[in-house]
């Protein structure tokens, strides 16, 4: 039984269709890569399943819950599906460990001492323990990632979407980021993400997803989709990204 299910999913902007009835099916503790042309609608995928959008028609399920029903208890979305972006969006006046307790306490009315314990925990776990006190800007880029990523386990969520979380660092600072991502696949976190980078989709993924035009083209295992694929649009993205 799939954890996430996308059933005919459609988005328009202004009358523009970017999303085309997209299906998918995510089973728990599987990884899905998006892949597809800048403007395939990669993150507006990503961003109507964590509300950030109002989808047009089509719906989204998580472990049961409606998650696009016009009633949904949005709080309880939001602790359900974790989210990362590009730039991080870490709140640049709050310490760390501040941006990471935050949503747990308003949101979610954990008492403030647990999730400072957790937070710690989750800090420490992913290397930046001693990085707990202080502000966003003296951090790394890919510190401040890492930062993102604990912020958004923070709330205990059972998916994590990625939207290329990797595309505004530094090629050097690449490496800690990625190396989280593949942490969190080992230990069993469903996720889905955006990339432009066939290396890590290919490295990472249980199944790669090529869009194009807001239509989930093909679909299959990393192998079958980079050594085989059917689709000749999916052959021709291929070979543009790997001449890149
Ligand atoms: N808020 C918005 N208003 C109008 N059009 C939008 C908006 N957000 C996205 N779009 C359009 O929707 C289409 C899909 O965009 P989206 O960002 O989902 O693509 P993407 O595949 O994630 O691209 P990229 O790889 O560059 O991040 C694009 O044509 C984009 O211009």
């Amino acid at each position: 039984m799939p954890l996430l299910q996308i059933e005919g999913l459609w988005k328009e902007y202004r009358g523009r269709p970017v999303l085309r009835g997209v299906d998918l099916a995510v089973e728990p503790h599987e990884v899905v890569c998006l892949i597809g042309a800048s403007g395939s609608g990669k993150s507006t995928l990503l961003r109507c399943v964590n509300l950030l959008e109002t989808v047009d028609d089509g719906a989204v399920f998580l472990d049961g819950l409606e998650l696009t029903a016009v009633d949904v208890d949005e709080d309880a979305v939001r602790r359900r599906v974790g989210m990362v972006f590009q730039q991080y969006n870490l709140f640049p006046h709050m310490s760390v460990v501040e941006n990471v307790v935050l949503a747990p306490v308003k949101v979610h009315r954990k008492r403030r001492k647990q999730a400072r314990e957790e937070a710690m925990e989750l800090l420490a776990r992913f290397g930046l323990a001693d990085k707990a006190a202080e502000y966003p800007d003296r951090l790394s880029g890919g510190q401040q990632q890492r930062a993102a990523i604990v912020r958004a386990l923070a709330a205990g969520p059972q998916v994590l979407l990625l939207d290329e979380v990797t595309s505004a660092l530094d090629p050097e600072l690449v490496g800690e980021v990625l190396d989280i991502v593949r942490e969190l696949k080992e230990q069993g976190m469903t996720m889905i993400l955006a990339t432009h980078e066939m290396s890590f989709a290919r490295d990472i993924a249980d199944t790669v997803c090529f869009l194009d035009g807001g239509v989930l083209l093909e679909r299959g295992s990393p192998e079958r989709i980079f050594t085989d694929p059917q689709e000749p649009r999916t052959r021709a993205f291929l070979a543009r990204t790997a001449t890149r």
